[in-house]
């Protein structure tokens, strides 16, 4: 018999979102009153078209950039129109970014890319103090993602995959609520891209993770337990994985 579980709350919503840009004279409205629920530990998928606005929606959601109309809402809280440094805050605290280049420092190690945020969140003398725990910290994060034997490598000696883990790894070093990932194997072979959704999967389940993912491809957005589709400016709902 199929047990019935309570509708986890929801974690983070757009409501009524617009933005537009500026192409010379003209403006492109991308989000025309945009609304979107995602709940606590959900594996949200977002697909649509090359150009409807995906990667814009995901920005507006980490407090990346701001709506022109419209709110965000974290736990039920307006978080938008925070001031600046509030918003860095927050977005340091809550949210995981992977996107399609990893964005990954050239310089770094794996080691020290995983640590990069924290080197940027305490200041160097509390850094200094902590550091034995925060590394013992990314080496566990970078044995999860399954690349403890590239740790001391640098990307230039990398494949894409593990580039995309050790990215992964530093999304999650902050420990953040919400991974936002922008097509995050859009630059990988669909086997190595299986695999890294498998890890977002079982960072999911594991670790009640509430994930956003846009993809263009409608076979790796089925990974996600919903599908949504942007088009003409506003949001679909496509597909909701039926609990077995
Ligand atoms: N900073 C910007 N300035 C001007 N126009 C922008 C800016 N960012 C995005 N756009 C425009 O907004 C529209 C939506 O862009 P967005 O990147 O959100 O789409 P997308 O669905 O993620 O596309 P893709 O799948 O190709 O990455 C596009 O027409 C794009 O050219």
């Amino acid at each position: 018999m199929n047990e019935i579980l309570p509708t986890p709350p929801v974690h983070l919503s757009a409501v009524a979102l617009d933005k537009s840009y500026r192409k010379g004279p003209e403006a492109v409205n991308v989000l025309r009153g945009v609304n979107l629920e995602v709940r606590k530990g959900e594996f949200l998928s977002i697909i649509g078209r090359s150009g409807s606005g995906k990667s814009t929606l995901l920005h507006l959601a980490g407090l990346l950039d701001t709506p022109d109309i419209g709110e965000i809402r974290l736990d039920g809280k307006r978080i938008d129109h925070l001031p600046a440094k509030t918003r860095d805050q927050l977005r340091n605290r809550v949210f995981g970014f992977v996107f399609q280049f990893y964005h990954l420092l050239p310089e770094l190690t794996v080691l020290e890319n995983v640590l990069s945020p924290l080197m940027i969140r305490y200041s160097m003398w509390e850094y200094w103090k902590k550091r034995s725990e925060l590394q013992d910290q990314a080496r566990e994060l970078i044995a999860q993602v399954g690349l403890e034997h590239r740790i001391k490598h640098k990307p230039s000696q990398m494949s894409g995959g593990e580039l995309q883990r050790a990215a992964i790894a530093r999304s999650l070093i902050s420990e953040p609520e919400i991974l936002l990932a922008d097509e995050p194997t859009g630059n990988l072979d669909v086997d190595t891209g299986k695999g890294i959704i498998e890890l977002l999967e079982r960072l999911n389940s594991e670790r009640q993770l509430t994930i956003m993912m846009v993809t263009h491809d409608e076979a790796i957005a089925r990974k996600g337990q919903r599908i949504v589709r942007l088009s003409k400016g506003q949001v679909e709902n496509i597909r909701e994985r039926v609990a077995s």
